[in-house]
């Protein structure tokens, strides 16, 4: 009998859980929570309790011990800045997480690990959390000293696509250059530059290309107008940039399924938009790529939109000139955390300390 991990990673709308047998899965939930639901918390912290009763139930109801689980992890959310890796639950990652100055439905990760696994009486992780940092100095200044850039990105899938396709084509992560696109509610596109993820836009904050739910770089004189305008409070902003940009904005939906069945009726706005987004990811991807000295081996794109036939056709005739074009559709963040858990229980790794 091997090793049994709990996998969790909580989304604005659901929290995903896996459970494996060392490699085998046993179980993939996806637990779907109502806007009737989430409504009644202030915050997404004030889920906690809720989340972690929601999923013990469903794991009891499949027949599941947790008393048998070797390991529990969980993403990781907005802590301080650190390197990729696994790390343990620690004190100060519990209040970091509890205390976390943005919101964002990552910050249960660890915590909901951590309950569950002290009432088994094992250790919890997270991996490679949303504020995984490894960028280059010159990329973190901007041009004042009061907002840094910051690196906010889809660090776990990112990474976990990166290592997979390195694999596939036999070359060594440690030694690729790569440009990595994550499509998805939000959108990051990364220079990993020989195991580093040394320039990345910050996917929750106003930086970058639209998205889904997500505004990108907004021209920041109007921006500040708009702040000053008297019409919308710190909070109507802050929706603004992350969950009520982009495409919902733009079209009031964050799917591309249906933008795309909306283009398919004819629907023109909904074609200038897509084609904004997808101006906006190549120019990202450009820009990725000259921060690489152009010495790029692939261009990488993975998330939910990686599935959309048109968005993938768009960029690869604006990039291919790049590097060839590898498409991963979807996420297995699920897979990747066990496969981080795995590591350290098998003692190929030592967890890292979250100080
Ligand atoms: N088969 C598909 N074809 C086209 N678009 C799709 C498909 N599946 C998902 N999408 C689109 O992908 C987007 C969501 O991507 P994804 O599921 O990666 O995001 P998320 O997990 O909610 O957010 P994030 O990736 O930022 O954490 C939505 O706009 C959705 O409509
Ligand atoms: C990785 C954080 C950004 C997002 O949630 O889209």
């Amino acid at each position: 009998m091997g090793f049994k991990i709990l996998a969790i990673n909580p989304g604005s709308t659901s929290t995903k859980v896996a459970l494996y047998d060392e490699e085998r899965p046993l179980l993939d939930l996806t637990l779907r929570h109502s806007a009737e639901q989430i409504a009644h918390y202030p915050n997404i912290i004030d889920q906690l309790d809720w989340r972690r009763d929601m999923i013990l139930t469903a794991l009891k109801e499949h027949g599941f011990d947790i008393m048998s689980l070797a390991a529990v992890i969980g993403r990781g959310g907005l802590i301080k800045p650190i390197p990729a890796g696994v790390y343990e639950v620690n004190d100060a990652m519990r209040r970091d997480l509890q205390h976390a100055t943005m919101e964002h439905a990552s910050n249960l990760g660890g915590l909901l690990a951590d309950g569950i696994a002290a009432t088994a009486g094992i250790k919890a992780y997270i991996a490679d959390p949303v504020v995984v940092d490894e960028m280059d100095d010159i990329a973190r200044l901007s041009g004042h000293p009061d907002c840094p850039r910051r690196s906010i990105f889809h660090a776990l899938n990112q990474k976990a696509t990166a290592r997979l396709h390195c694999d596939r084509i036999g070359i060594v992560y440690e030694k690729a250059n790569l440009v990595v696109a994550h499509l998805g509610g939000g959108i990051s596109v990364a220079a990993h530059k020989q195991g580093r993820v040394v320039d990345v836009n910050n996917a929750l904050d106003g930086d970058g290309p639209f998205a889904p739910e997500r505004a990108g770089t907004l021209p920041a004189g109007e921006l500040v107008d708009l702040c000053f305008s008297g019409r919308y409070t710190r909070h109507d902003i802050q929706q603004m940039l992350a969950g009520k940009g982009g495409l919902v904005a733009h079209l009031g939906t964050n799917s591309m399924i249906q933008v795309m069945e909306r283009i398919g009726q004819g629907d023109e706005k909904a074609r200038v938009v897509k084609d904004a987004m997808c101006y906006g990811i190549v120019k990202q991807i450009g820009a990725m790529a000259a921060a690489l000295g152009g010495q790029v081996d692939a261009v990488i794109l993975t998330g939910g939109i990686a599935h959309n036939k048109s968005v993938v056709e768009y960029i690869s005739e604006f990039c291919s000139f790049i590097a060839p074009i590898a498409v991963y559709p979807g996420e297995n963040e699920l897979e990747s955390l066990v496969t981080n858990a795995l590591v350290v229980l098998r003692g190929v790794i030592t967890p890292k300390v979250y100080a």
